[in-house]
């Protein structure tokens, strides 16, 4: 039996799931269960008992086991095979990825999620029940900053967290489709951000990340 991955399409979180199981090959190995966010699927008792949080995606293993969070998802999937590539593969590499992943959520996705869902109608007036603009308004500039931040360290080397692409890279990429999804754009001083992201989405682990879950013909 696959794993499950319980997901949005479209979602920029789920997005980080679904480029780290192209990137590791194994999309042969999970079945994607779509939980409707527009419907607040993802806040009914039966959701919650997968995941308190009541948020998207959740990976359901073969005995029935649940993982939330995109960080410890992705952490899991590049063990499986005993060859980590996305996490690190000595201690300095696994300390400088979580660092700039965790950062990268903090200063960029985290940031613009929490724009998205208190300073514009967001998932709609059931989902959010609870709204505060000025809040939102605030996370949004803490973003704007954080493109400037990943631009800086972008200039001085090829991948997020170093001289290889590693799940930092898919955090910051996650940060910039939500950036796409609520039409805030990269600052166009931001060049080597926006170089880096024209890189990362040549790959096909990001192209074609939204239509890998649609069944095959
Ligand atoms: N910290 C969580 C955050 C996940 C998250 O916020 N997911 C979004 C999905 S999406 O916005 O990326 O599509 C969600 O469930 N949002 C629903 C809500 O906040 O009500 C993680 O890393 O997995």
């Amino acid at each position: 039996m696959a794993m499950k991955i319980y997901d949005w399409p479209t979602g920029p979180y789920p997005a980080r799931i679904r480029i780290a199981l192209a990137e590791k090959a194994q999309r042969s190995r999970v079945q994607f269960v779509s939980v409707d966010l527009w419907k607040g699927e993802h806040k009914t008792p039966e959701f919650l008992a997968k995941n308190y949080s009541g948020t998207l995606p959740v990976l359901e293993l073969d005995d029935g086991t649940f993982i939330a969070e995109c960080t410890a998802i992705t952490e899991y999937l590049d063990a499986l095979d005993g060859a980590p590539t996305l996490t690190g593969r000595t201690p300095r590499e696994k300390g400088l990825i979580h660092m700039m992943s965790k950062r990268a959520e903090l200063e960029l996705l985290d940031a613009i999620s929490v724009y998205f869902h208190h300073a514009t109608p967001g998932l709609g007036p059931d989902v959010e029940i609870y709204q505060n603009a000025e809040w939102g308004f605030r996370q949004r500039d803490k973003a704007l900053k954080g493109m400037h931040y990943f631009d800086g360290i972008l200039k001085t080397q090829p991948f997020v967290a170093g001289e290889v692409f590693s799940m930092a890279d898919i955090t910051v990429i996650g940060g910039l489709i939500f950036a796409g999804l609520v039409e805030l754009p990269v600052p166009a001083e931001c060049e080597a951000l926006q170089a880096w992201y024209a890189r990362m989405q040549e790959r096909p682990s990001v192209k074609n990340r939204v239509t890998m879950s649609e069944p095959a013909e």
